[in-house]
């Protein structure tokens, strides 16, 4: 890999203590970091070398999910990376800031590539990306390119006009929009689920599928992003983007080469399908709930509207279930139910495809992809019960991941973009299109047109949400980390 510089903007903040510095401390100890290698991690506290270090370091150790990690390397890690106090809003402090990358290049050996990763609040992105051209730190003899976090715009005006502002200075080949749910290695084995395995490949379309559940569930509530997440809502900070990339990663033709070029054409053709929702639409296929106050595994949680910087009469949806169709030959009639809540009863992403029931198996095969935080796969499937000719018996085989250290979806995306590999990164014409499609929704909120229904905390999410399968005939299947997966939710 060639050497670089990586530059990351917001290191002193949550997502690079939670998330960035533990992903690079395991591709450090894996030796999945380029020799040589420096990050300029850059913030605006008046920190010491010393204060940053012990700060990561404390991260590190809070956060670093594999607790076998051999710390012992830790002062090794640090020794690379510099902290650097900034105010991005200051463009004379970019000259500084590129003076200064020159010459550690320089002393370091590095090559003219520099890794630019945005992990600030969004207000500030196109802001850096125009700084980072008009000091010269954006050219390059090398390589360049740029990380950039979500949410990519707020809808489809503001995203168009980032994406525009960005464009004047990077080239869509070097923008990696991160939409770290493509990280997730589930998520990227789907590819290779779908097209090796012909048990899996024949059936993967309408004749034999019924319907395909997604599900985000979350039992955290908006903890200290209130101020964020009150203008967002479910719709904006998860279904617009992850939720419709695990639809499109489902539903996608696996081309012959995972190249980054010929999956963007998949995909493309697939969100293109999403049957648009006109305005009465979306009262019958979009479901907007908001947590109400409740329990979460016994502790009493307060309701969303009673949160700390909340609005009281807030309307913002902590909960969003939604049924959308795939016009493509192969998808047609299949419905796609999408889920996703904050203090719902369990943390759990999967994704379970429900195939058609034969005349004889009451219970249908169903193909459940553990996505997060349980990774695997489980495949339901009915047998005679031994010795017992005509009765039939639900089984299950799951596959676990026997892996002593599973990457986190970060490491997976740090190295990819570091090799320059775009294939985990939702390109413009997907964030456009996604936008596009979820913009009735968004008005249908505004408007009050569609009813915000009130779900206790701890619970399953409003029971609007089970109505909209019911109406086809279908329910939500469970985790079957909690009962076993045959057991349809309403059965509870
Ligand atoms: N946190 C999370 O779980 C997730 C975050 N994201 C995205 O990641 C990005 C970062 O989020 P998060 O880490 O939570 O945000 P924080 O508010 O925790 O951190 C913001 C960072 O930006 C820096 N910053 C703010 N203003 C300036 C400025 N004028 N000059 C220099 N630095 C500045 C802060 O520096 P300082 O503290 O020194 O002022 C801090 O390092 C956002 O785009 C967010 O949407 C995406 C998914 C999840
Ligand atoms: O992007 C986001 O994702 C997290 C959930 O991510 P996960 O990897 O824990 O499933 C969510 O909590 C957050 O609100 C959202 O911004």
């Amino acid at each position: 890999m060639d050497s670089m510089t990586m530059l990351l903007f917001g290191a002193t903040g949550d997502l690079a203590a939670r998330k960035l510095f533990p992903a690079l401390f395991r591709m450090f100890l894996d030796q999945k970091l380029p020799e040589p290698f420096w990050i300029v991690a850059i913030g605006r506290r008046a920190w010491s070398q010393s204060r940053f270090r012990s700060r990561v370091e404390k991260s590190l150790l809070d956060f670093c999910q594999d607790r076998s990690a051999d710390f012992s390397r830790l002062p090794a890690f640090l020794q690379r990376v510099e902290y650097y106090e900034m105010d991005v809003r200051q463009p004379q402090a970019y000259l500084n800031l590129h003076q200064y990358v020159r010459s550690g290049e320089g002393e370091r050996l590095i090559g003219d590539n520099r890794l630019f990763y945005l992990s600030v609040s969004p207000d500030l992105f196109a802001g850096i990306a125009g700084n980072l051209q008009s000091s010269g730190l954006s050219q390059t003899n090398g390589w360049r390119r740029l990380m950039i976090e979500k949410p990519f715009g707020s809808d489809l005006a503001s995203a168009r006009d980032l994406n525009r502002k960005l464009g004047e200075v990077f080239a869509e080949e070097e923008i990696y929009r991160i939409d770290h749910y493509l990280g997730k290695p589930m998520v990227q084995s789907l590819g290779t689920l779908k097209s090796v395995n012909p048990i899996i490949h024949a059936v993967w379309n309408s004749p034999y599928i019924a319907n395909v559940q997604i599900t985000a569930s979350e039992t955290i509530g908006v903890e200290e992003r209130s101020a964020y997440y009150d203008q967002t809502g479910a719709i904006r900070d998860m279904l617009q983007n992850h939720l419709l990339q695990l639809a499109i990663m489902t539903a996608m033709h696996v081309p012959g080469r995972m190249t980054a070029e010929e999956v963007r054409a998949e995909k493309r053709s697939v969100i293109e399908a999403m049957r648009p929702l006109g305005q009465e639409d979306v009262r019958l296929h979009v479901v907007r709930g908001q947590y109400s106050n409740g329990s979460i595994d016994g502790t009493p949680v307060c309701a969303y509207r009673d949160e700390a910087g909340v609005a009281p009469r807030s309307m913002t949806d902590t909960f969003v279930a939604a049924r959308l169709f795939i016009d493509l030959p192969r998808w047609q009639g299949v419905p796609f139910y999408l889920r996703t809540g904050k203090r719902m009863n369990e943390k759990s992403t999967r994704i379970v495809v429900q195939c058609k029931s034969s005349e004889e198996a009451e219970l249908p095969n169903l193909v459940v992809i553990h996505v997060s935080p349980n990774q695997g796969m489980t495949l339901r499937l009915n047998l005679h019960a031994p010795g017992m000719p005509g009765q039939l018996e639900p089984v299950e085989m799951a596959y676990v991941p026997n892996q002593k250290h599973l990457p986190e979806s970060y490491e997976m995306l740090l190295a990819e973009a570091m090799r320059g590999d775009r294939t985990h990164f939702a390109h413009w014409e997907e964030v456009e299109l996604a936008w596009r499609w979820v913009e009735p929704i968004l008005a249908a909120f505004a408007e009050n047109r569609v009813p915000l229904h009130h779900y206790p905390a701890g619970t399953n999410g409003p029971d609007a949400a089970n109505r909209l399968l019911e109406e086809d005939g279908f329910t939500w299947w469970l985790d079957p980390e909690d009962e076993p997966l045959l057991t349809p939710v309403h059965a509870r």
